[in-house]
């Protein structure tokens, strides 16, 4: 669907250069809910803008459907560019005309019938159940109805691509997951692939099944949600996994360690993947010479996959304790002590 074929963006500022982006080589999948993450600065919206052409690679080639966009006539690019929704952070809804009238836009450009745009106008309101607000002004809106009026205006000219700035970074927990939720339907009912840019680890943990993590202008690690985010291999990578995915140890088990009040040894079990679903500590517990003390631990989801981490107090000769950690090791739980 989207091919980033070693994509550099440099942007030359008063004899200043920036490189925006590095040899970005990506392939997005129709169908995907493709997120791309990354702090501020890091490259993401100058990519997005490369994927509708209102930026131009400085080299390298970027494909939409096999089309290399910057290649095409005037013409061409307008006729592919209507094959592109795109909604942003802060809406950009018309405040001088009312929902239906926003909606109604881009097929007024396209100078469609006013039956046809009747309709059309009236099925986008019915999926965002915005219905009631059809004469209501933007200002009369909340945040999470504007983002709805901008689903609904993007998806009126039946495109194939949702391109999804920054979508949800200006609503509240709450509504965000209403947005996403409704997304996630836009992709599904309709069959569109949705690409888009956050900062936020709620967004792709919640929606997307495919994940590339950007610093400095370059992709640092991309794939399965889950498998980006289960295992990170890069620093930044970490720091956002860190804020789904609390798999740190507690200072409280560091301190009460350091004050000499347990009786045993204590243990970081992660548990990965299919490891997830057995029943492992009651093996352990079972089986061998051992007493166990669950410390502390939590389990998360991502796209439908689990995984988890425990911290466990382990009482018994070191024998014993081995045997127990030889156990978990075969069962694929990754295990550290905590000294
Ligand atoms: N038109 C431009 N002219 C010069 N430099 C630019 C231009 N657009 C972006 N840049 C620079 O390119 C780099 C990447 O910017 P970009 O906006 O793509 O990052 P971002 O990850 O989307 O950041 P944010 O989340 O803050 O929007 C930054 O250093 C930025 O200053």
């Amino acid at each position: 669907m989207i091919e980033f074929n070693d994509v550099t963006k440099v942007f030359t500022n008063k004899k200043q250069q920036v490189m925006a982006l590095q040899n970005i080589d990506l392939h997005i999948q129709q169908g995907d809910i493709f997120g791309v993450i990354g702090y501020s600065g890091a490259g993401k919206s100058t990519l997005l803008r490369l994927v509708n052409a209102l930026e131009i690679p400085t080299t390298g080639e970027v494909l939409v459907q096999g089309k290399n966009l910057a290649r095409l006539s005037k013409k061409e690019l307008r006729q592919e560019q209507k094959k592109i929704g795109m909604i942003f952070q802060h809406f950009n809804l018309l405040q001088s005309r009312n929902v239906y009238e926003n909606i109604a836009l881009p097929l007024e450009l396209e100078q469609q019938s006013k039956v046809d745009i009747d309709r059309k106008v009236k099925e986008a309101l019915a999926f965002v159940n915005l219905t009631d607000k059809a004469q209501h002004f933007p200002e009369q809106l909340s945040g999470g109805q504007k983002q709805r009026v901008g689903i609904a205006r993007a998806l009126v000219t039946n495109p194939e691509l949702l391109l999804c700035d920054e979508a949800t970074s200006a609503l509240d927990p709450q509504t965000t997951i209403a947005i996403l939720q409704l997304l996630k339907r836009v992709n599904k009912v309709f069959g569109i692939t949705i690409l888009l840019i956050t900062h936020e680890m709620e967004v792709i943990k919640e929606i997307c099944n495919r994940v590339a993590v950007m610093e400095e202008g370059a992709i640092i690690e991309t794939g399965q949600v889950f498998d980006v985010f289960a295992q990170p291999k890069k620093a930044t990578t970490k720091q956002f996994a860190q804020m789904i995915v609390r798999d740190d140890v507690p200072v409280v088990i560091h301190e009460l360690l350091s004050a000499n009040r347990y009786q045993g040894r204590v243990f970081h079990f992660k548990f990965l993947g299919d490891s997830t679903g057995k029943p492992i500590i009651s093996h352990i517990a079972k089986h061998y010479e051992v007493d166990l003390t669950i410390l502390f631990g939590n389990i998360m989801e991502i796209q439908s996959t689990f995984f988890g981490h425990l911290m466990v107090e382990i009482i018994g000769d070191d024998v014993e304790i081995a045997k127990v950690l030889q156990f978990a090791e075969q069962s694929q739980v990754n295990i550290q002590e905590v000294s």
